[in-house]
């Protein structure tokens, strides 16, 4: 299977995008004309370039306005395809795209647009060169593939074929099972595109919001299912019109984009066998999570025991001493809390970058060695670093933006807390916290979708849809990921500025990070009392917020007081009820959240979220102080 990429799709100059679809791991690449003319060499020195890159030149595109000209205009626009046939060859590219006409003197009629394709057919020919027809949601006359199939069908000419492309057909809500009637030979390209469902004119929904496969909301793993269904054996190309792309790093945009595509392919794969997807390396399918093994501090000096403090009075026990480092263990429930104080490795480059920061997490899977598996064949990098004495070979990844995961099975590994570790048996009572509810991420706004596909295409987890919660000093967009039974969730939230309580965290922190663990009890009120015991301090609230309860939900008024008198927020959906505590910030602006699902309760209090950036910001130093000191 070739895979391909539009130049359009990522930032930078022609020479910053080839560098960076090569990178990536792509087979070839789409030119798109503007960045192109934008270069300053010559045809045959960028075709140069890219073949020396390891790429092929794919697709030549886009040739605008071309067929259903009336007679003068119609002659120009021949000799301009002549023109460009002369680039081409020169390029050493074969396949152009022509998108359907929005010329406001363009007629319809499928017999002239068809004639008018078989004469450039023949012009092609001559040169070795092929013309794919692609139907823009827009067109002024052909604005569905199955018009523009129709176009290639009668012109008949086997140097002019169909292009596909998925934003086309599902941006207009056109079913793509239609494509299966398309014989798959005379389908010359196909590109692929997502986009978040927003109601919006087609073509600036086209031009400013697509995305990459699996990170928006259109069906175009249904789609890619059709045209293989068809024995299509071409190319499979993004074609991404984004804004915020054009902006973003260009190794990052390639990256996200062959991470969509391979997952994209393999499950289509799975879900079509008999389509017979060629060459694509078999891979494991998305993982799936059990729990979460542990969460990691990078922790030293009085941040570590600070950080000590805080877990003890949250009812954690130290219950075990690193073998061979300065790494402690701290257990509640099912919860683990790694807190590493070693001076040279990972942790120790991670606290020397953050001050006290969440270095690393372990997950429970299925099976550790497919995780790393699939995780490499989607790009990723794997992780490791010297052993010490006593350690075991924990499989691990770098996610993005440097952090590190570590993967945990049934198998030989999942004793490493018995291997690794010196039981020490402090007594202590617990407060009923029995597992890690959710674990939240933040990041600036546009690394959301780049974490976004990480999650969903590397493991058995969906996203949700995006919600936005108020800062006082701006928008913070969130979206969780879960796994199906809830068993690891994550919530992404975005900072759009960094005024905002995520966007300063980020500003001092470098890059997307973990802001807080939510951790579970089955009875927040007895685990509230228990905390209070221990001398934990929960985050104050304003009154108003309990009013403002009462007024919206039926609470009974006892219960109210109980939630009142130890800061637990609440809220509901269809299924279930949903109680939140909050710790006061640690270490800047960490914090943790202890929560209580009842029923099928399914959110995350993403209503609460507002007022807990109030409080939270009350207790920030006055402006102009440093929030965060590195200890
Ligand atoms: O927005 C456009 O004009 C445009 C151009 C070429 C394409 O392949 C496409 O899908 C859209
Ligand atoms: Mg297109």
């Amino acid at each position: 299977m070739k895979t391909g990429i539009a130049t359009v799709s990522i930032s930078g100059n022609l020479e910053e995008k080839i560098e960076a679809i090569a990178a990536a791991g792509f087979t070839g690449i789409e030119i798109f004309e503007q960045d192109f003319i934008a270069d300053i060499r010559s045809p045959a020195a960028v075709g140069r370039r890219i073949r020396e890159s390891g790429l092929e030149v794919m697709l030549f595109q886009p040739f605008r306005d071309f067929e259903g000209l009336p007679k003068a205009l119609r002659a120009k626009a021949f000799e301009r395809a002549e023109r460009k046939f002369d680039v081409m060859q020169e390029l050493g590219c074969e396949l152009m795209l022509i998108c359907s006409s929005v010329h406001p003197e363009a007629l319809g009629g499928i017999d002239r647009a068809a004639a008018d394709f078989a004469a450039l057919g023949e012009l092609a020919a001559k040169r070795g060169l092929r013309v794919g027809y692609e139907a823009l949601a827009w067109g002024r006359h052909v604005n569905d593939h199955r018009d523009a199939w129709e176009i290639v069908r009668r012109a008949d000419h086997p140097n002019v074929g169909l292009i596909l492309d998925s934003f086309h057909t599902l941006g207009r809500g056109i079913d793509p099972e239609t494509i299966r009637r398309i014989p798959g030979d005379k389908i010359f390209f196909v590109q692929l595109a997502d986009a978040p469902l927003i109601d919006m004119d087609l073509l600036y929904w086209s031009r400013h919001f697509r995305n990459m496969p699996g990170e928006g909301d259109l069906a175009v793993t249904d789609f890619m299912r059709a045209v293989m269904a068809t024995g299509y054996a071409g190319p499979v190309s993004l074609e991404i019109f984004n804004d915020q792309f054009r902006g973003g790093s260009p190794e990052t945009i390639a990256r996200d984009g062959y991470r969509s595509l391979i997952s994209l392919m393999d499950e289509v794969r799975r879900q079509e066998p008999e389509a017979g997807v060629q060459d694509l390396p078999a891979l494991p399918a998305p993982v799936p999570v059990r729990d979460t093994a542990f969460i990691e501090f990078a922790a030293q000096g009085e941040g570590l025991e600070k950080l000590e403090g805080l877990l003890s009075s949250l009812g954690f026990r130290r219950t075990g001493r690193h073998v061979s480092k300065a790494v402690t263990l701290w257990q509640q429930g099912d919860i683990r809390i790694v807190l590493n104080a070693e001076t040279t490795g990972h942790a120790a480059n991670a606290w020397n970058v953050r001050g006290t920061t969440i270095c690393d997490i372990g997950l429970s899977v299925s099976s550790a060695a497919d995780t790393v598996t699939r995780a490499e064949a989607l790009g990723a990098k794997p992780f490791s670093q010297p052993l010490g004495p006593g350690e075991m070979p924990i499989p691990a990844i770098r996610g993005l933006g440097g952090s590190v995961m570590h993967f945990i099975d049934e198998g030989a590994l999942s004793d490493v807390w018995d291997v690794e570790f010196l039981p020490e048996g402090e007594a202590a009572a617990e407060a009923g916290l029995t597992r890690v509810d959710h674990i939240a991420q933040t990041m600036s706004y546009d690394e959301m979708l780049s974490w976004s596909l990480f999650w969903t295409t590397l493991f058995d987890m969906e996203k949700a849809p995006m919600v936005d919660v108020v800062d006082p000093d701006g928008l913070i967009r969130s979206r969780a990921i879960a796994a199906p039974g809830g068993e690891v969730r994550i919530t992404l939230n975005g900072a759009e500025t960094h005024k905002t309580l995520a966007g300063s965290f980020l500003a001092e922190g470098l890059g997307a990070t973990i802001q807080h663990v939510a951790l579970a009890t089955e009875d927040i009120f007895a685990t509230a009392e228990a905390l209070k015991a221990k001398g934990f301090e929960a985050l104050p609230l304003s009154p108003n917020y309990f009013d403002d309860l009462a007024a919206r939900f039926d609470l009974a008024p006892e219960m109210l007081e109980k939630m009142r008198a130890a800061s637990i927020l609440y809220d509901a959906d269809e299924q279930g009820e949903f109680f939140q505590l909050y710790s006061k910030p640690f270490a800047g602006q960490m914090f943790f959240e202890i929560v209580e699902r009842r029923g099928g309760y399914a959110g995350y209090g993403a209503p609460n979220a507002p007022f807990r950036i109030a409080a939270l910001k009350r207790l920030q130093p006055p402006k102009g102080m440093p929030a965060i000191q590195k200890t």
